[in-house]
């Protein structure tokens, strides 16, 4: 295999090798590209265009209906691998629909006649940074296939918002310059590396570039591979290698060689290695999230990757509550997955998280607007809060609990209790 192509897709490391790696025949022109153009440099002077993928170059605020809607728009906008790359779920996309149905056995009980001023202040304090809102950006690799400016564009939105960035470990732009982006806070997220040193050195790098904690996501093999994705060859961008790979170490897996071997010490070797708070992300259950507390976790996230990875598990809405009553306050609770209204919001900060984040949706703004359209879906769910607040009779966020919650389901009794 040419270097290009194991630089780009690390194909090895995530045993594709068999797929099909390219579809147009100018990409693979693109993959047979000398391996020394390397990075940025390679879409520079690949025979590959944006054109060929319908990568949008858009910089503009959207007007946002919903965010349903918007998933229906980008579809048609953005070329289909990027969308059925986004989009897609791991197998049968059980869990990638749960996580948005799941939401529905949490009804909310909104409380009347209490004055709630329509100022709600919906600002919270998260590991020592401010967020205007308590709504954020996931980390998500390979921006690339849906905008050219790729994680630039998406961390400036970000910070337009006016709140936290989360840099994927599996960006196309390097870390440096997604931390350049970016006015607001930011995180790091890291897949491990089984090499002590790539990983030191990233941990270095993320937090020279001024970083202020670090994600460890715990529930992941590689890039997500919906059948609808898989199906059309795996398309990946040739042109666009991952940023953060060093190509001095050579090979592809420096970025991503995470096998799943890892275990609690990661966290201490975070922490020892940086200073900085680690969040551990991708826990479903309540002993994980106390073994990595006793580990020495500074924060948790509940998540099953958007349903990426292993189908077949619950929602993250579903597994929060249990998470929530282990954790018992000693650290923050983030959940992800399937929040695309403000009652979502409501929903899980009711139950106990003090976060969430959102991936998809930013990434649709990122294909239809560039910069201001992910600025216009964070600043839609935050106006869409700000209405729930009001209507479900909750005058600040820290009134939100259980008791505007009414649990559908066999645990109910065990919520009200
Ligand atoms: C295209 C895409 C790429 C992703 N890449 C990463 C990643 O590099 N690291 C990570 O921890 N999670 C990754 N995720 C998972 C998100 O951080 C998050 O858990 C999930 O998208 C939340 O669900 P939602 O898309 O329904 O909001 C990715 C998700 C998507 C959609
Ligand atoms: O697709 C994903 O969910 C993901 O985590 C990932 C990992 C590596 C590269 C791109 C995305």
């Amino acid at each position: 295999m040419d270097e290009t192509r194991r630089n780009f897709l690390g194909a090895t490391a995530f045993g594709l090798g068999s797929l099909p790696f390219v579809t147009s025949a100018a990409a693979q022109t693109a993959a047979d590209a000398p391996a020394d153009a390397g990075g940025a440099e390679a879409g520079a002077t690949s025979a590959v265009q944006a054109s060929d993928y319908g990568a949008s170059t858009a910089d503009q605020p959207l007007d946002i209906v919903s965010l349903e809607r918007l998933d229906a728009a980008v579809k048609e906008a953005i070329p289909e691998a990027g969308y059925e790359f986004v989009s897609g779920g791991a197998g049968d996309e059980w869990t990638l629909h749960e996580n948005r149905r799941a939401f529905d056995d949490f009804r909310i009980e909104p409380k009347r006649l209490r004055g709630v001023s329509p100022e709600v202040d919906l600002s919270i304090e998260l590991l020592g940074q401010s967020l205007p809102f308590p709504i954020f950006t996931a980390p998500m690799g390979a921006h690339g296939m849906v905008h050219e400016e790729a994680e630039v564009a998406t961390a400036r939105g970000t910070g337009m918002a006016g709140t936290l960035y989360c840099s994927s470990g599996a960006s196309h732009r390097t870390l440096e310059e997604i931390a350049e982006a970016t006015q607001g806070p930011k995180w790091f997220q890291l897949y491990w590396n089984n090499d002590t040193e790539v990983t030191r050195s990233l941990l270095d790098r993320a937090k020279a570039a001024g970083y202020s904690a670090i994600v460890l996501t715990a529930d992941a093999l590689g890039p997500g591979q919906p059948d609808d994705f898989k199906a059309m060859g795996s398309p990946f961008r040739p042109d666009m290698v991952f940023g953060n790979h060093d190509p001095e170490r050579g090979g592809s897996g420096n970025f991503f060689d995470q096998k799943l071997d890892l275990d609690t010490d990661a966290i201490k070797f975070i922490k020892d290695q940086t200073g900085l708070p680690v969040i551990v992300k991708g826990l479903l259950r309540a002993d994980d999230a106390d073994r990595s507390i006793s580990a020495g976790a500074d924060a948790i996230q509940v998540s099953n990757h958007g349903g990426r990875q292993i189908d077949g598990v619950p929602a993250s809405i579903a597994a929060l509550p249990d998470v929530v009553a282990t954790v018992d306050g000693r650290v923050p609770v983030i959940m992800d997955g399937g929040v695309r209204r403000g009652i979502d919001v409501v929903r899980a900060l009711a139950m106990g998280a003090d976060a969430v984040a959102v991936g998809r949706p930013v990434l649709y703004g990122l294909g239809l607007g560039g910069a201001q359209g992910v600025q216009s879906v964070l600043e839609h769910l935050r106006a869409e809060l700000q209405s729930a607040m009001l209507l479900s009779g909750a005058a600040k966020l820290a009134d939100l609990d259980p008791s505007f919650i009414n649990l559908v389901g066999a645990s109910a009794e065990a919520n009200r209790s």
